[in-house]
């Protein structure tokens, strides 16, 4: 029952220029990065949400040209950009804000090899948001995902400002790609095949719950861990056929708009908009994993309710005994890096 409930709501989120406008609050929306492969086309999306109100474009290179571009599209929101020295200005009563700031991997790079580099970025911007935008809600697309979310909330405890129901890892891709990957094989439409995608957002920790569709489900054997293998893999995938020009951009786009007009459904009082996102979570608080990524209810203040797993087949089961302790390791590195 649950699972039917989840995975039609899931299905709900799937329309992403759909974007609805009755009895909406509007919403200030800040991209930060938003200069780069993600952060453009990511602009751009949110520019088509009516849901977005007003578009803070803020990069330390090149923003203000994007905004101006932007700002020309026939939709009622309001645009600015800023440059560098700008991001109180940027950050200034938003209510949203999306972080695709930082560097992508390189052909033979893991996620984790990103941190040197990816986490100070992210520490100072949430530091930033932290003091300017301290009740936004904060959705982090920078990788490694499992370490940059446990460091933008450590960043916010130490201020004092951290509320676990508004930082989210957007973890979207991993379910847009199983949903499409699955319908590949099934045969059938993406629309038919939800796929909730669990753990965390790199190689193994990725678990994709394939049994609780009936389309995933029929697939086994070899098939299945092929269909397994590439959605966990799937960001290598387009890492090498980019060869060394960068990693997923519009597609991390199309989620990156995805999953913020789901919250701002939430936000705006839509009941039963469920999707899967990296959040403080107490399911595996009691194996020391303290973020996780399940099927979050989102509400009117943004995480409403975590859902529990559901039923897992054995392979699941496996699948989730080796994400543990790898997320552990991410989101500790993550905690440790800000303390
Ligand atoms: N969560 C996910 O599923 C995915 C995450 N990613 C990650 O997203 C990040 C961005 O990827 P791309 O857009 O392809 O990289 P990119 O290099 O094209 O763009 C990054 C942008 O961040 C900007 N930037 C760097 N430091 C900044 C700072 N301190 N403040 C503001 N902006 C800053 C750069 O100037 C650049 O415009 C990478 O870490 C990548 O691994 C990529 C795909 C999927
Ligand atoms: O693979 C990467 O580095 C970018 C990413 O997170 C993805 O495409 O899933």
């Amino acid at each position: 029952m649950l699972a039917r409930t989840a995975l039609r709501s899931v299905a709900s989120t799937s329309r992403a220029s759909a974007f609805s406008t009755s009895a909406a609050r509007l919403t200030r929306v800040a991209v930060l990065g938003a200069g780069g492969g993600i952060g453009q086309p990511l602009s751009l999306l949110l520019k088509s949400d009516a849901l977005v109100s007003s578009l803070s474009l803020y990069d330390i290179r090149g923003a203000p040209g994007v905004a101006a571009d932007v700002s020309h599209i026939d939709t009622a929101s309001e645009v600015n950009g800023y440059a560098a020295d700008k991001i109180d200005e940027a950050l200034e009563g938003a209510q949203v804000v999306v972080i695709p700031a930082g560097v992508p991997r390189k052909p033979g790079m893991t996620r984790d090899d990103l941190f040197n580099t990816n986490a100070s970025i992210v520490r100072d911007l949430a530091a930033s948001i932290g003091r300017v935008a301290p009740t936004a809600h904060i959705l982090v697309i920078s990788n490694p995902v499992n370490s940059t979310v446990p460091i933008v909330a450590r960043t916010l405890e130490k201020a004092g400002v951290f509320d676990p129901k508004r930082v989210f890892g957007v973890t979207t891709l991993d379910v847009v790609r199983a949903a499409r990957f699955t319908a590949g094989i099934a045969g059938v439409k993406p629309e038919q095949t939800p796929v909730t995608v669990v753990g965390g957002h790199s190689g193994a920790t990725i678990v994709p719950l394939l049994s609780q569709n009936e389309h995933g489900k029929a697939i086994s054997g070899d098939v299945y861990e092929k269909l397994v293998h590439r959605i966990q893999f799937g960001g290598d995938e387009v890492v090498k056929a980019k060869d060394g020009a960068g990693s997923a951009t519009l597609s991390m786009a199309y989620a990156g708009a995805k999953f913020t007009n789901a919250l701002l459904r939430g936000l705006n009082g839509e009941q039963g908009v469920i999707t899967p996102t990296f959040v403080r979570s107490p399911l595996f608080e009691d194996k020391g994993v303290d973020f996780f990524s399940s099927l979050v209810e989102l509400g009117p203040e943004g995480v409403q309710k975590i859902l529990p797993l559901g039923q897992l087949s054995a392979e699941e089961q496996k699948l989730l005994d080796a994400c543990l302790p790898e997320l552990k390791k991410n989101i500790e590195k993550g905690l440790a890096f800000v303390a």
